[in-house]
């Protein structure tokens, strides 16, 4: 069987269905998704793909230590080589993320390290951007601040709503955070020294481009 990879969620799990949909279960072992809501649309995902979920509930924690701490004793009950956060909407403490570090990954809806935190959609719009995007990265300590592995980027359209720019942005996650995560998977990228590496080199601060890689990936096969 492939990598054992635990999947964290806090809403619909668009994410989470595309790891489900593109990755075998020989490459990622999906044993388990993990939700800090309820009512996360992801946990029917994943119920009707067969794989295990709980529901941990940040609301029955007096702070983020404890949460974390029991976050962290649940993912280890499940023995994950890898933890994917998958639109996991809780600010992780030190302990945790250096319980986790190194096989611990993120996407974030922006081209990093523009618009870390939330409402990166309307913030691009508000900017006046022509480019936006989405970020695969490492995790760490620093909010949205871990080393980029692999960028998406899409226009944003004059007439653009958020709601159409984060669909469009949307659409590329599916693509690019499987395949990013199959690199890992693959044993091709790693955190060295605080860098992200892909066969050993360190990558540009902003990562490999999904449509420059899927480009050499296309070109290899014709060799
Ligand atoms: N220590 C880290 N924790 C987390 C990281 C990270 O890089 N380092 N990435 C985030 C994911 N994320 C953006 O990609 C993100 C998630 C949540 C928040 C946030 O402000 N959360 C609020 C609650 C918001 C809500 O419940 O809707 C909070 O935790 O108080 C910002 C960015 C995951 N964690
Ligand atoms: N800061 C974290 C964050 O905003 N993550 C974003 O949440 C969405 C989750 O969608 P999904 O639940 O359909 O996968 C994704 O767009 C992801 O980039």
């Amino acid at each position: 069987m492939g990598c054992r990879t635990v999947i964290l969620i806090s809403g619909s799990g668009s994410n989470l269905q595309s790891f489900i949909d593109r990755l075998h279960p020989d490459q990622a072992n999906i044993v388990a998704v993990i939700s800090n809501r309820a009512d996360a649309f992801g946990l029917q995902r994943a119920a009707r793909a067969d794989i295990a979920t709980a529901i941990l509930s940040h609301r029955d924690f007096p702070d983020r230590v404890s949460y974390d701490q029991a976050l962290a004793e649940l993912i280890d009950s499940y023995q994950p080589e890898l933890v994917i956060l998958a639109g996991f909407m809780r600010i992780l403490t030190p302990g945790f993320v250096a319980r986790y570090e190194g096989r611990l990954l993120n996407i974030h809806p922006s081209l990093l390290p523009k618009y870390t935190g939330l409402h990166t959609h309307q913030r691009a719009l508000e900017a006046g951007d022509s480019e936006h995007g989405a970020t695969v990265h490492f995790v760490t300590e620093e909010l949205d601040g871990g080393p980029a592995i692999m960028q998406s980027h899409v226009p944003v359209l004059p007439d653009d709503s958020v709601e159409a720019l984060a669909e469009r942005v949307r659409q590329t996650e599916h693509s690019l955070y499987p395949l990013a995560a199959s690199l890992y998977i693959k044993g091709r990228l790693r955190l060295i020294d605080g860098r992200a590496c892909l066969d050993g080199a360190p990558l540009a601060p902003s990562g490999l481009r999904l449509d420059q890689f899927e480009t050499d990936m296309r070109g290899h096969r014709n060799d």
